[in-house]
């Protein structure tokens, strides 16, 4: 029985690994044995079985006897034990959420859906370093995965609007509490239907540049507006999240000596928990949009190609439509003025699932399944 080893599993990304691997019986069949970075010797979780207390995550001798220790507890603690980890020997399987590693040679990315092939070469050669994508690259291949396969690709851009999530649960409470705020300073004229629109407006704006405005985590209001940039500057004037794009998803495809350029803005919007992406794709050759709209629909078991209307949109293409659900909807799919082969895409999906927990749960499967 693989004895397995969780570190982080009360986080963000950490608790939906739970939940989704009880949902699904995973704790079936394996040892399971919980770690923490602050809770040493308190109970572990309740996964219907008993577990042990909690052990001390930086202890390199209590990792040793694991199998496979899966990490969701960030790049700092990757970090801090990985190379301690392999240096003192352990031949285990190392499944980690966070990006430290995931360009390293000695890591594949994992989303089994797009590139199972790539998994199943690499443990074949006798990899043992497995890491989830970052959480736009896997919901953009997820929904285009049928366009990648059929090499239809020459180029493109993507666009995304990602939600307060990403940052983590205390961001999520930083939205949540600038809209209160925005709200609360207009709450009379709310009430009175019959106040000037440009008084509330006028208001609002100033609560928005009050120093009172909670922005601890954001460094700027969230609510109401938005932030065009996500995390840290390259020497190329790209972010750090979009410079992912480009590299990450060519990896995840194996695609290194001739890679599709990707590249476009990250953008955080005031959305709670999924990640939106509009899409420029250039086509290689003037496809029909039914035979692009088939491949993409054929993909996978949770893509979904969603109609190119209104109603369809606005109810079945957005963060509030997919939050909570492994769908990946595809839509706004219509050939632009440049061209016929030059497509618009639109895409939204839950980062926290297919962006995070749910590539580190298919990898431990496909482990025990050898
Ligand atoms: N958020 C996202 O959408 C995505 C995140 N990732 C990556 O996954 C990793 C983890 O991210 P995320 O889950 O957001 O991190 P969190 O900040 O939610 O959790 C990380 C750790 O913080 C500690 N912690 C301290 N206080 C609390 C508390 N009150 N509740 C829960 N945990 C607490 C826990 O460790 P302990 O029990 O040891 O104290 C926990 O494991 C990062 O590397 C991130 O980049 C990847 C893709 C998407
Ligand atoms: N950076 C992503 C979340 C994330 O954790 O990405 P990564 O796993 O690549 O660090 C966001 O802010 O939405």
């Amino acid at each position: 029985m693989l004895k397995v080893g969780f570190v982080g599993w009360r986080g963000m990304v950490g608790s939906v690994l739970m939940q989704r691997m009880q949902e699904d019986g995973d704790f079936n069949g394996i040892e399971p044995v919980f770690f923490t970075t602050s809770q040493v010797g308190q109970p572990g979780p309740d996964i219907g079985v008993d577990v042990p207390t909690l052990k001390d995550a930086f202890v390199i001798d209590e990792l040793k006897a694991l199998d496979v220790v899966i990490t969701c507890q960030g790049g700092d603690y990757t970090s801090e034990v990985y190379a301690d980890l392999r240096k003192s020997g352990w031949q285990g399987y190392w499944i980690d959420a966070a990006s430290t590693l995931r360009m390293e040679d000695e890591a594949t990315i994992v989303l089994d859906p797009v590139n199972r092939k790539v998994i199943d070469d690499q443990l074949a050669k006798g990899a043992k370093t497995f890491v989830g994508g970052n959480c736009t690259v896997s919901l953009m291949l997820m929904g285009l995965g049928g366009l990648f396969e059929a090499d239809m690709i020459e180029w493109m851009t993507s666009m995304t609007y990602q939600a307060a999530s990403g940052s983590g649960a205390k961001h999520m409470r930083e939205l949540l509490n600038q809209m209160g705020a925005l709200r609360d300073s207009v709450g009379n004229e709310l009430a009175d239907p019959s106040s000037a629109i440009l008084d509330i407006d006028r208001k609002v704006t100033a609560a928005m540049r009050s120093s009172e405005f909670p922005t601890d985590n954001f460094a700027a209001p969230l609510a109401g507006s938005l932030l065009p940039w996500i995390d840290t500057k390259l020497e190329n004037g790209q972010s750090r999240e979009e410079w992912k794009a480009g590299v990450e998803s060519n990896k995840i495809l194996g695609l290194r000596d001739n890679p599709v350029p990707i590249d476009g803005l990250c953008v955080r919007v005031g959305a709670m928990r999924s990640h939106s992406q509009a899409f420029t794709i250039k086509l290689k050759q003037d496809v029909p949009l039914d035979e692009i709209e088939d491949r993409i629909a054929s993909h996978n078991d949770w893509v979904k190609v969603i109609a190119n209307d209104k109603d369809a949109t606005i109810n079945g293409l957005t963060p509030a439509a997919v939050t909570g659900t492994l769908d990946v909807p595809v839509g706004r799919l219509r050939k632009l003025a440049m061209g016929g082969e030059y497509l618009s895409a639109f895409t939204a999906g839950d980062q926290l699932l297919w962006g995070a927990a749910e590539p580190l749960k298919r990898m431990l499967k496909i482990l025990r399944e050898q």
